[in-house]
């Protein structure tokens, strides 16, 4: 109700100068008379009581009870059709013949009619007749002068499937289909055949044309509806598409194996392959649905098929499942699922039944015959790349929302894998070849997907880092650590010949300032030394101490890349020791190797040879360049070697040696170690490189 509130009358042009009882209650136009109110007699002559003629009854004081409409009939329909078909677009237009073809498989389910016949006429109008029972036409109990027919044709919630007496399962549930059709419908005819007579009532728009009419005698029974739909609501072009109908009314016969649907469309309605006549008729339900919908699709496996029917119970089930690597079509895998014929593209709890049913049966075979990977195998797995179809029928379904589009009975969860649990165990044990191939199948499925999973948070993780990783670095291409290596390089100028020298894909660079990192000993510049070893940590992808994780490394092989000279092994040996002190976790991981290059290049002719070091060279002069005078040349530093030599001696994994990095074996080893290479006589640290004997254990690459 409006309320008296104080308010400037802005828009008052009557005799009452507005500022004067500005502060004044004002009586707003058009409330209610109001006796305890002070308001001049004049205002008083405009209040009165609203009607339904007032013009501004959308204003907050024309909101009464007048406002509050009560449609009757079937007004609700043709005022809001889309709460009812979902639309008035062509989608909801041909769902107009889904529920009298609904209605009509319901009969034939019931066990009442044997066929149904589908016709499109060239005029446009479509008719759906079945064989059943005939709508009741005896005048009805609670409508006086309405025979039942047309309480079904013109009331809301009507029907003979609340009860479950007329109709065990049914699509039917709402007593609202077939009188929302007539409503949408600018005519419609149904015939009925019942008690040796045949009844006819014409609709248009809901309302009846006359009273119901005995036409003769008939021997005939069956309904017959005959309509066409309304321009006003589906637009003047809008028709009925042969194709849509025609693939509508097969998918129903599939769901219903005792019933036979005749097709018949006027030719010239039809501009594509449609037949104009056909007959649907499948024996074998669901199966013959998949068998033909994988005709040109190579299966894993034979169609697992079957029906489980609760006599007395009022419940039946019926499926087939087939699995394929290549996929259906576009889909890896798909599901269809019925509940009561009526489509539930939203799956529900029967698939979810079934999914769970098929999953427990594979990993109790998997155990069974002994094979450990079943564990892993999620329903998920199974369905990932089967074609599935479902079909249940039960009592009193529920349905999720209006639309029935998702099935939410958790009947039908339990009913579906009571009914596969046996039949799936028996399949799989009758035919063990089979089964095996299957289980293998899904298992690869099962590892598939933690493998996703796996390279998903590797990829993430190396996404986030990426954007924090040193500027300095030439990453490899590769995301995933597997195979990858980084090699660290002493100085920019070695850095820049390893850059050009790797294998961009798997080989990174990281060029060391590697004088300051020496952290033990350290007296120089901390800062730039903390920051140099923050771009390691940051290019490895771990960190240093506590919290070091060996997964998060983000190369598989670490590579120290240093001269084949005193500082070389200087700072090879600080960069060891960094390693051990701080990540022991990837030394003793076998993920730390040095580099050898070499010190000598030794030709003569067009043979060349490398030698690491001097004794190594020694070797080589003789076995390889006995009696001839070979050129011998040192390289000062890596930088100096080009790019294809570094490539040949050192980086290409099919010519070079890498020493791994191994710990010693006994805690004494590791301290005198750690002073060797720590303390500070450089003299031994390089013997101690030059001889790694016992600390550096030579690993050919694989
Ligand atoms: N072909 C038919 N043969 C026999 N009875 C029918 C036929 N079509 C409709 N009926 C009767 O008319 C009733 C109303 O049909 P309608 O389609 O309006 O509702 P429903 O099928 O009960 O539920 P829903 O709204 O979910 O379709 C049905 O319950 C049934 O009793
Ligand atoms: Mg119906
Ligand atoms: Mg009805």
């Amino acid at each position: 109700m409006s309320t008296s509130v104080p308010q400037p009358n802005l828009f008052d042009t009557g005799a009452a100068p507005a500022s004067q009882d500005a502060a004044q209650p004002q009586p707003a136009t058009n409330t209610a008379p109001n006796p305890a109110n002070d308001a001049p007699p004049e205002k008083a002559v405009k209040v009165k009581a609203p009607t339904t003629s007032q013009p501004d009854a959308m204003t907050a004081e024309g909101y009464g009870a007048n406002a509050i409409e009560v449609l009757e009939g079937l007004e609700p329909v043709r005022k809001r059709p889309g709460m009812y078909i979902g639309g008035t677009d062509e989608k909801a237009m041909h769902h107009l013949f889904a529920e009298v073809l609904d209605n009509s498989m319901d009969e034939a389910v019931a066990g009442h009619a044997k066929a149904i016949w589908v016709e499109l006429d060239a005029d446009g109008y479509l008719s759906v007749r079945d064989d059943g029972r005939g709508i009741p036409v005896d005048p009805h109990p609670k409508y006086p002068g309405k025979s039942a027919l047309e309480v079904v044709m013109t009331v809301l919630h009507s029907g003979g499937k609340f009860s479950g007496k007329a109709y065990e399962t049914s699509g039917g549930l709402h007593g609202v289909g077939v009188s929302v059709v007539n409503a949408l419908s600018e005519r419609l005819e149904v015939t009925v055949w019942r008690d040796g007579y045949e009844w006819q009532q014409v609709f248009s728009r809901g309302l009846p044309q006359g009273p119901i009419a005995q036409l003769g005698p008939s021997k005939k029974r069956g309904t017959r509806e005959r309509f066409i739909p309304d321009p006003e609501i589906f637009g003047e072009n809008a028709h009925f598409r042969p194709a849509r109908l025609y693939r509508m009314a097969k998918a129903k016969a599939y769901l219903f194996r005792g019933v036979q649907i005749y097709w018949k469309c006027a030719p010239s309605l039809i501009h594509d392959t449609t037949p104009a006549e056909d007959k649907f008729y499948f024996p074998n339900g669901l199966a013959d649905y998949l068998a033909e919908r994988v005709v040109d699709t190579e299966t894993v496996s034979e169609i697992f098929s079957g029906r489980v029917e609760r006599k007395g119970e009022g419940g039946a089930v019926e499926w087939a499942v087939v699995w394929s690597a290549a996929g259906f079509g576009e889909h890896d895998g798909f599901a269809q699922s019925y509940c009561n014929t009526i489509p539930t593209p939203d799956g529900g709890t029967h698939e979810a039944g079934l999914r769970a049913a098929l999953t427990r049966s594979l990993k109790s075979y998997a155990e069974m015959t002994g094979d450990k990977r079943g564990a892993i195998v999620t329903a998920e797995d199974v369905a990932a790349q089967a074609g599935i179809v479902i079909s249940v029928f039960i009592k009193n379904p529920e349905f999720q929302g209006q639309t029935k589009d998702r099935l939410s009975s958790s009947e039908a969860q339990k009913l579906v894998e009571k009914a596969l649990a046996d039949p799936f165990d028996h399949w799989l044990t009758s035919s063990p070849k089979q089964a095996d191939k299957l289980l293998q199948f899904i298992v690869e499925r099962a590892e598939e997907r933690l493998k996703k999973r796996k390279d998903k948070e590797v990829q993430r993780a190396s996404a986030t880092r990426k954007l924090r990783l040193p500027g300095k670095l030439a990453d490899c291409a590769r995301q995933d650590a597997k195979d990858t290596e980084l090699f660290l390089v002493e100085g920019d100028s070695a850095g820049g010949s390893a850059k050009q020298a790797r294998n961009r894909n798997t080989q990174a660079i990281l060029p060391l300032r590697g004088k300051i990192l020496n952290v033990a000993s350290a007296t120089g510049d901390k800062a730039k030394a903390n920051q140099e070893l923050s771009d390691l940590g940051l290019a490895l992808g771990v960190q240093p101490g506590a919290r070091f994780k060996e997964d998060d490394l983000r190369y598989e092989r670490i590579v120290i890349m240093t001269d084949a000279d005193v500082d070389g092994a200087h700072i090879a040996s600080l960069l060891i020791t960094y390693f051990y002190r701080t990540m022991p976790g990837m030394i003793r991981n076998g993920n730390l190797f040095l580099a050898m290059p070499p010190l000598y290049r030794i030709s003569h002719g067009s043979k060349t040879v490398y030698a690491r070091d001097d004794a190594h060279r020694t070797q080589i002069l003789e076995k390889e360049f006995k009696g001839k005078k070979p050129e011998i040349g040192r390289f000062k530093g890596l930088g100096e070697m080009m790019p294809a030599q570094l490539k040949e001696t050192t980086m290409d994994p099919k010519t070079r040696t890498l020493a791994r990095v191994v710990l010693p074996e006994s805690e004494d080893e590791v301290e005198s170690l750690v002073e060797t290479l720590m303390g500070r006589k450089p003299e031994l640290r390089f013997r101690y490189i030059q001889e790694n004997a016992e600390f550096v254990s030579e690993d050919l690459d694989v």
